[in-house]
């Protein structure tokens, strides 16, 4: 396994003059030698192109990949010692189910014994272990796949398993299991696992580490945690939670913030370099007050949604909206009804120019 370094930018075209002519815009990256990390963002966003730079499937245009600080940019994924899982299966349908699994450890001439002992481990960690025998051109799509997740688990040696939406074709419930099993096993093997997705739900409970990309940019890379309490960029506000974060805009000038033309106090010096900004609440830390209480902003309830596990209540400040979250058992406010929301607290963020401005503010 390795640490695998990537200072680099690619572009499809050949002479990119402008951002939007890059995949990847110039980052700087570290993934720490036995770690679990997923790159997640929408479609488009440069996931892939990311995953087979690390492979060695793509060149990148400019700058290098190392694995542990040897420079790897010129190499073949085989030289690599990568092990890639697709979306769709790979594997051979005239072959049995072992066969298949041992297949790339026999092509590296590793002994019979050993074939045999790490194919029964893997097959027993995805409950494959009564269809050893049975050969794959009869199985399920579910099954197939996850031999291919086996054969690109099943190797000690690799500098690491690179996965592209490897639970596409995989039906809902089964999915769930997967992933939680690909953690477990994470955990067993200690093996380097990237994995690309555009399903945050996916992404939060498989990796460690989370890439959150937008537009060829790497915006911020966390554990599930920082990046709900902590979104560094708007876009990860946005992008992760459900619904994602409000943001509204706002100005603060000595001791006060000014939204949708009201008025709180926020002991926030930090602020007075950028008095125009962006606040940014999740929906989960928006409370509800009295219309008229202190330091909570006057709105009207236009929505009210029973989502089935919290009621999601839609707030119109003017033409201003902020979303909020309420427990399933809370008796929620009517439609129409007049409120008080507060925004202010540890959890509320700052942006100017879509990054985060400042780590703490008191109201
Ligand atoms: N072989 C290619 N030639 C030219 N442009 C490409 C090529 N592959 C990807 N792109 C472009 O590069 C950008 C990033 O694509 P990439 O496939 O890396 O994104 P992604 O996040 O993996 O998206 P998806 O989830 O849809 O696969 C997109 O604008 C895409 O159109």
């Amino acid at each position: 396994m390795a640490r695998i370094d990537l200072d680099l930018a690619h572009s499809y075209r050949p002479n990119p003059q402008q951002d939007s002519d890059y995949a990847l815009l110039p980052l700087k990256m570290t993934f720490e030698d036995g770690g679990a990390y997923a790159l997640l963002g929408p479609s488009g966003c440069g996931k892939t192109t990311m995953l087979n730079i690390i492979s060695g499937l793509v060149q990148p245009s400019q700058g290098t990949v190392s694995f542990d600080g040897r420079d790897v940019t010129a190499l073949s994924p085989q030289q690599r010692n990568i092990a890639q899982v697709f979306q769709f299966p790979v594997i051979y349908d005239t072959m049995t189910v072992a066969e298949n699994l041992a297949f790339p450890l026999k092509n590296r001439g590793v002994p019979a014994d050993r074939i045999k002992a790490r194919v029964g481990r893997i097959a027993e960690m995805l409950e494959l272990s009564g269809q050893l025998n049975q050969r794959a051109a009869g199985l399920a799509a579910d099954a197939k796949q996850k031999i291919s997740l086996g054969r690109g688990l099943v190797r000690e040696d690799v500098s690491a398993v690179l996965f592209d939406e490897p639970l596409t074709v995989i039906d809902p419930h089964l999915k769930w299991q997967l992933r939680r099993k690909l953690k477990q096993i994470h955990h067993e093997l200690k093996l380097t696992l990237i994995y690309v997705t555009h399903d945050q739900v996916e992404a939060l409970t498989f990796a460690e580490q989370i890439v959150v990309m937008s537009q060829g940019r790497a915006v911020q890379v966390g554990s599930a945690d920082q990046l709900f309490e902590r979104p560094q960029h708007q876009f990860v506000g946005h992008f992760i939670g459900s619904p994602g974060m409000n943001f509204l805009p706002a100005r603060w000038r000595a001791g006060v913030l000014t939204v949708a033309g009201q008025d709180l106090a926020l002991d926030a010096p930090g602020l007075a370099a950028h008095p125009t900004l962006t606040l940014g609440v999740r929906p989960e830390y928006v409370t509800l007050a009295a219309p008229g209480a202190a330091n909570a902003l006057r709105a009207r309830v236009a929505r009210l949604q029973d989502v089935g596990t919290y009621w999601l209540v839609t707030a119109a400040l003017g033409d201003q909206r902020v979303r909020l979250r309420l427990p399933a058992e809370a008796v929620p406010p009517a439609e129409g009804s007049e409120i008080g929301l507060q925004l202010l607290g540890t959890h509320t963020c700052f942006y100017g120019a879509d990054e985060r401005l400042i780590e703490e503010a008191r109201a």
